[in-house]
């Protein structure tokens, strides 16, 4: 999915074209067989009638004869396999794209990307820090850990008596040697496989997971949260972020529009504008997932157009969301787009929600991150002066195939304070299909 950083991986989206399906296992066609899994644990056998596994090992699973022991055939040996060494195969059809995404992760730079990401780190060990003595002994789940730096955090900032760090991409295997090389294999244990198939011997206190991807939503992990926290969250247990928040506001970018477009009005001094269409399509199809705004683009107040608690949200109700907005322009300027950008916070232990939490935003009045923000450009500009408005609904619809993908339709009408001419507009922007 990405080549390089996660941002990246977003505008290399063809990665994920239909011929990267993952490899069907040979072994799959084999009648017999019910599913391919995978050994994220090593596994020493009691007795003869189960098998031995390594990491890594990829199994035949025959039969599912308890929750817990599955027959299954190794090469040209079969046995007993325990469930909670393996996991399996079965989701990565279904559009998920499992093979480029884990692969994607797999990648230094992204890892670099992400841990010399300040304020996102800084809120993360934050939160954990100044709730030291509500983790304290207690058990975490790490979902999606990487290299394990906010686990190492838990039980070092933390002290958090237990932490499973669950990874499912390769890099599992660098967070093994990391978590040793720090001296924490006794608190943390490394889990190589996704959250989805994993089995956890307990239930967890605390939720810790940095799911967030461009436009909130993009890579579809919250739903991967979202189980786990179904799963393996007690009852009282603490998810973290515990809100997440989407914001939108109509804005300007005017060096971005004139680079990509405004450019082919004279080209050496040849009228080159019959190319603007083109620019428009090939340029603004998408969202920009890497825009540095100004504030001072913003027209208007931002609006929040998706509220999360991520306590209770479902899968099924993030399937397609509509927000209405009502913006009165607050300034004169030119109206080329909407930009986005998100908030999470690390509220929940608090008994009283009075008490400050910390959180993370990415907009434009906050310390720069790498997920910068996301501009929508509409594909004409307009004029606007103070007293505009714009009175319209953005809806985000989940890609039925793709299911790390979504649509962003934005559909409005603008009146203009002084004509009172109305105007309306519809755009839909894939992300990324
Ligand atoms: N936009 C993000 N923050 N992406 C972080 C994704 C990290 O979580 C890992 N990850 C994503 N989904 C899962 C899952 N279902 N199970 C385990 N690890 C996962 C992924 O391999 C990467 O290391």
């Amino acid at each position: 999915m990405e080549l390089g950083s996660r941002n990246d991986m977003e505008s290399e989206e063809q990665g994920l074209s239909e011929g990267s399906e993952h490899q069907h296992d040979q072994e799959c066609d084999d009648d017999s067989v019910l599913e391919m899994a995978t050994a994220f644990a090593d596994f020493h056998p009691t007795d003869d009638s189960q098998l031995g596994l390594q990491l890594g090992d990829k199994v035949a699973i025959i039969s599912k004869n308890s929750a817990d022991w599955w027959w299954a055939r190794k090469g040209e040996l079969t046995g007993y396999v325990p469930t909670n060494h393996i996991t399996s195969h079965s989701d990565e059809g279904g559009g998920w794209q499992d093979g480029e995404y884990f692969g994607s992760y797999n990648t230094m730079k992204l890892h670099l990307e992400m841990l010399q990401d300040k304020p996102r780190n800084t809120a993360y060990f934050t939160a954990i820090q100044q709730n030291q003595h509500r983790i304290q002994d207690k058990v975490v789940l790490d979902v999606g850990c990487g290299t394990g730096i906010l686990s190492m955090s838990a039980v070092k900032h933390g002290k958090a008596a237990k932490v499973f760090a669950v990874e499912a991409s390769e890099f599992a295997k660098q967070t093994q040697a990391l978590i040793e090389a720090n001296g924490m294999a006794d608190s943390i244990h490394v889990l190589e496989g996704k959250v989805e198939s994993m089995k956890l011997p307990e239930q967890v206190d605390l939720i810790i997971s940095e799911w967030m991807g461009t436009f909130l939503l993009f890579e579809w992990m919250i739903e991967s949260v979202i189980l786990a926290r179904d799963r393996w969250l007690k009852e009282d247990g603490v998810i973290w972020p515990s809100h997440a928040t989407l914001y939108l506001v109509p804005c300007s970018a005017e060096e971005l529009y004139q680079t990509k477009v405004g450019f082919w009005e004279s080209v050496h001094g040849f009228d080159f504008s019959a190319l603007m269409p083109l620019a428009k399509e090939e340029f603004f199809h998408t969202p920009l997932y890497n825009h540095v705004m100004k504030t001072e683009d913003c027209l208007s107040l931002p609006q929040k157009i998706l509220q999360l608690d991520m306590k209770t949200v479902t899968g099924s109700e993030l399937e397609e969301t509509t927000h209405h907005f009502e913006y009165t322009l607050n300034k004169a300027g030119t109206l080329h787009g909407f930009a986005a950008w998100f908030q999470v916070d690390f509220a929940g232990f608090h008994g009283d929600a009075s008490e400050p939490f910390v959180f993370l935003n990415t907009g434009p009045d906050y310390p720069l991150t790498h997920w910068k923000q996301t501009l929508f450009m509409m594909d004409s500009p307009i004029t606007v002066d103070q007293g505009d408005t714009l009175d319209g609904t953005v809806t985000i619809e989940r890609n039925k195939v793709w299911r790390r993908h979504l649509r962003v339709n934005l559909e409005y009408s603008f009146t203009s304070i002084t004509t009172k001419d109305i105007k309306v507009f519809t755009k839909l922007f894939p992300i990324w299909r």
